[in-house]
């Protein structure tokens, strides 16, 4: 559990850029982060997320900013600490090792920077948790992109960060690749007790690995908190669209073995998903598609859908699609979300206030 007096991230950026030929930027942000777990910095294309991770490292300098990271301050009113001065990792979206070291060279080349020196226990944890162990001995081009990946995360950490800065690091890899990556970044979550501030565009991605998000839009921070808070609100541009949907965290409350099923509960509200082997009390995150979701009026128990929840409507809001709505309903204590056309708004009459039950199709574990 992350202690309420831990120092957090404190940062405040107001940067503009004006050149020739381009389009002005501001980037303009005040936030207060955790100091420990994942937050996705998140928005589209050309929002600010990187120039934003480059203000943190000072590799980009506001034109007015403060940064206090675990309690030292990195940029003041008269101060700005020169990169190679900030005790942080960064991992950019392509791998930047050394071609002409192997990866245990390259590990090595962090561990003479390291702030203290490296023991070889949190040497040999560094290299398991990444899973590098048997491929020390080979050079950059010998391994595939989600080595090079691993080996560049490895580095960053031996360097013994106060923080972990990830640009995109899956963006250069395929989707099978991701794939055999996401978990290990996962573990990352939940070994390491350093932030890590993880830039990215993939909703997919930051429902799996995030626990902050910090959304932006144009240069400008649009919404911060809570991933699942954040997930279930329905005016953020960034998070409208195909992949609209609430996340639930819960625990496995019972498992129905012959039917390949587990109950999962979260507070008040329990879903039924595809048995993951995960036993009772494991922690589960899942992702509800609003498309996902149906609304009917009676329980209709005779459709094949095995998930039925008794919901209220919360809100109406305009979907990015004219022929769409999004609503938001209230589950217990849990906010799920749906996507409907307009024509079945209609004719079911929906308003603001109504019980219904919400039927979900699949519900996506994403841990
Ligand atoms: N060196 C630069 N000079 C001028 N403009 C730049 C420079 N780098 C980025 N920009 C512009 O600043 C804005 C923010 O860019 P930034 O790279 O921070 O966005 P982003 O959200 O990380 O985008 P992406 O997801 O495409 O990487 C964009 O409009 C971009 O075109």
């Amino acid at each position: 559990m992350m202690s309420e007096s831990a120092p957090k991230i404190h940062a405040q950026f107001h940067l503009t850029r004006q050149s020739k030929g381009l389009e002005p930027f501001e980037l303009k942000v005040s936030t207060e982060l955790p100091s420990q777990g994942v937050t996705a910095i998140f928005g589209h294309s050309g929002s600010g997320k990187t120039t934003f991770l480059r203000c943190v490292a000072g590799l980009e300098r506001a034109q007015s900013g403060y940064l206090e990271v675990q309690g030292q301050i990195w940029q003041g009113p008269k101060q700005f600490l020169p990169t190679h001065q900030r005790p942080l990792g960064y991992v950019f979206q392509e791998s930047s090792l050394f071609d002409h070291l192997t990866a245990m060279g390259n590990l090595k080349f962090a561990i003479k920077r390291a702030a203290a020196p490296t023991t070889t226990e949190a040497f040999e944890r560094i290299v398991s948790l990444m899973g590098i162990e048997s491929i020390l001995m080979r050079y950059p081009n010998q391994l595939s992109g989600g080595e090079r990946q691993r080996v560049a995360i490895a580095r960053a950490l031996l360097i013994q960060p106060r923080i972990l800065l990830m640009d995109e690091p899956l963006a250069s890899l395929d989707s099978a690749r991701k794939q055999e990556i996401l978990p290990y970044l996962a573990k990352l979550r939940s070994s390491l007790d350093i932030p890590i501030l993880y830039v990215s565009h993939s909703v997919d991605e930051i429902a799996q690995l995030a626990d902050h998000v910090v959304v932006l839009e144009s240069g400008h921070m649009v919404a911060q908190g809570a991933l699942s808070e954040v997930f279930a609100r329905t005016d953020l541009k960034a998070l409208s669209g195909f992949d609209t949907g609430a996340v639930w965290q819960g625990e496995v409350a019972e498992r129905d073995a012959p039917w390949h099923l587990s109950k999962v509960a979260c507070g008040q509200a329990s879903l039924w998903v595809r048995d993951a082997g995960d036993p009772v009390g494991s922690a589960m995150r899942l992702r509800i598609l609003a498309r996902d979701v149906s609304l009917s009026r009676s329980v209709n128990d005779e459709s094949s859908i095995v998930n039925r929840l008794p919901v209220s409507i919360l809100e109406i809001t305009p979907d990015q699609d004219e022929a769409m709505v999004l609503i938001r309903l209230q589950c217990a204590e849990q906010i799920l979300l749906a996507r409907l056309t307009k024509r079945s708004l209609d004719t079911m009459q929906l308003a603001v206030g109504q019980s219904l039950w919400a039927q979900i199709k699949s519900v996506a574990i994403v841990r």
